[in-house]
């Protein structure tokens, strides 16, 4: 895509006139094209009518996620970059979570705005020069394999087209089987790194002694059994990428080893006296929640945020079921193809059964039923007689789903702010069951047994608002 009479063009999206002015004055010398926009409502206007590569997005930080959700869903094709009152490290975290490209102070001088704009185009440059499948494919919901059309995996294939074009340590967070390795695959492969080697450690399946040889390598001698001297995986990736995988599993003395490695890109074999610098990348990832380890006194807090600079979450399959009709397809096809099994297709009902259930072991557990149930079918078709019967039995009544929901509710011990609370379970559930219908407010509707208007006023009214660009009419 690109933008009228090929000038690059920024859009400057501030409610407030003078702030506005005064980004246009920093951006001026630019080549760009600059448009100014009042509010969403102008944005989106113009956003039909021009191809933006950067956005300057004034928005207030302590508002809500779903407000600068919408905002970046407007601008998927450009590089966001979100300027606030002087942001704290937290919610520039924050930010570049949810998508932005980075985070500047409203009252940065103007040289540091013109620096943002320029970091921003180097950024795109990179992007440009991505082979052209990488972009292609991600259309189609798939980045390397990862097959996802809902919009929290969505929000996962941009962030690892983002942070693929850097060098970044990324950190990947999400219940077991969710697809972090696949994640991290994807990062490194659209990488610049990617002719070289990207090397997985699983921190948690390898004992303290091993793992530490296993990463730092050692020399002839050192040990009982070190009967030549071996490199470890952070040599053998030289130029490519180290994925560290179950990271919250690692002792603290090697902990203290990967920091220096993080730091000074330096480490001795084990035995060895002589550093040995390296180049490499390196990717982690936990199911573990690192943050509570980290107050537990169980994980260094220097190297959480070492590893921290940007975390990606994949969220667990409960949380987007839309992408089952989608990831059975994948499965059932690549079983098929793969493992050379007769193809079988699968009755509604049963697809039904599936998009019930909780999938506690998520996208794995999901891959390991269906490639049993393809073996074992009778048919050509997957029926109900194939399910086993956890699955088929699982057919939460409405009221016991109100339940279930209810008593996940708790009022905390210092209180709450009822009215807030209350506006965001509301939130929760509306979203929940737009993301479920794919954005059709008629199913969302019924699946809320509210009627339609009262859905729409009440999406309205919080803000949700992303009518004509992501299909909620
Ligand atoms: N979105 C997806 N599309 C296609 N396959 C997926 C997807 N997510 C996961 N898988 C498949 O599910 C299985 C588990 O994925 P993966 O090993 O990446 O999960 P993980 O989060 O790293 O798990 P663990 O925490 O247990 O290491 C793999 O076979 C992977 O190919």
């Amino acid at each position: 895509m690109s933008s009228q009479n090929n000038q690059s063009a920024i859009l400057i999206v501030d409610q407030d006139k003078s702030s506005r002015q005064r980004l246009f004055k920093a951006l001026k010398n630019q080549k760009s094209r600059i448009v100014e926009a009042s509010g969403a409502a102008q944005a989106l206007e113009l956003v039909d009518q021009t191809y933006f590569e950067v956005v300057f997005l004034c928005w207030d930080i302590s508002r809500s996620d779903e407000f600068l959700n919408t905002y970046l869903e407007m601008f998927v094709d450009a590089v966001v970059i979100v300027v606030t009152t002087r942001p704290s490290s937290e919610e520039v975290v924050k930010a570049m979570r949810l998508g932005a490209f980075n985070v500047i102070s409203k009252d940065a001088p103007a040289a540091d705005i013109a620096a943002c704009l320029a970091e921003a185009n180097e950024f795109r440059e990179i992007q440009d020069q991505a082979p052209p499948a990488v972009s292609a494919i991600s259309q189609k919901y798939d980045v390397e394999n990862i097959v996802g059309k809902s919009r929290p995996m969505q929000k996962v294939f941009k962030l690892i087209h983002k942070v693929a074009a850097t060098d970044a340590t990324v950190l990947i967070l999400g219940e077991s089987g969710t697809g972090k390795e696949l994640v991290a695959r994807a990062i490194h492969y659209n990488s610049p790194r990617n002719p070289e080697t990207m090397i997985p450690v699983n921190c948690g399946a390898i004992p303290e002694e091993l793992l530490e040889s296993e990463l730092f390598g050692h020399e002839k001698g050192s040990f009982t059994g070190a009967i030549k001297t071996r490199p470890g995986r952070f040599e053998l990736a030289e130029g490519g990428t180290v994925f560290l995988d179950e990271i919250g599993d690692m002792s603290s003395m090697l902990q203290v080893k990967l920091l220096r490695v993080l730091q000074e890109h330096q480490f001795e074999r084990i035995g060895g006296g002589k550093p040995i610098n390296v180049n490499i990348r390196i990717l982690a990832a936990t199911h573990r929640d690192l943050e509570t380890q980290v107050k537990q006194g169980k994980f260094r807090e220097d190297l959480f945020y070492r590893l921290n600079v940007v975390p990606i979450e994949v969220p667990p399959l409960r949380e987007r079921r839309s992408d089952i009709p989608l990831l059975c397809g994948h499965f059932l096809s690549r079983l098929g193809k793969q493992k050379g099994l007769v193809p079988k297709d699968m009755r509604p009902e049963v697809l039904e059964c599936l998009m019930r259930y909780d999938w506690p072991g998520n996208v794995r557990e999901l891959e390991n039923l269906l490639e049993r149930m393809v073996i074992l079918a009778d048919g050509p078709s997957i029926s109900m007689e194939d399910l086993p019967a956890h699955l088929a039995n699982h057919r939460p009544t409405p009221s016991q789903v109100s339940q279930a929901s209810l008593h996940t509710v708790e009022v905390p011990e210092d209180g709450l702010d009822f009215n807030a609370a209350v506006d965001a379970f509301e939130r929760k559930l509306i979203i929940q069951a737009l993301e479920r219908t794919g954005g059709v407010k008629n199913q969302a509707a019924a699946l809320l047994k509210l009627n339609r208007t009262t859905l729409v006023e009440k999406i309205k009214k919080k803000g949700l608002v992303t009518v004509g660009r992501t299909g909620t009419s």
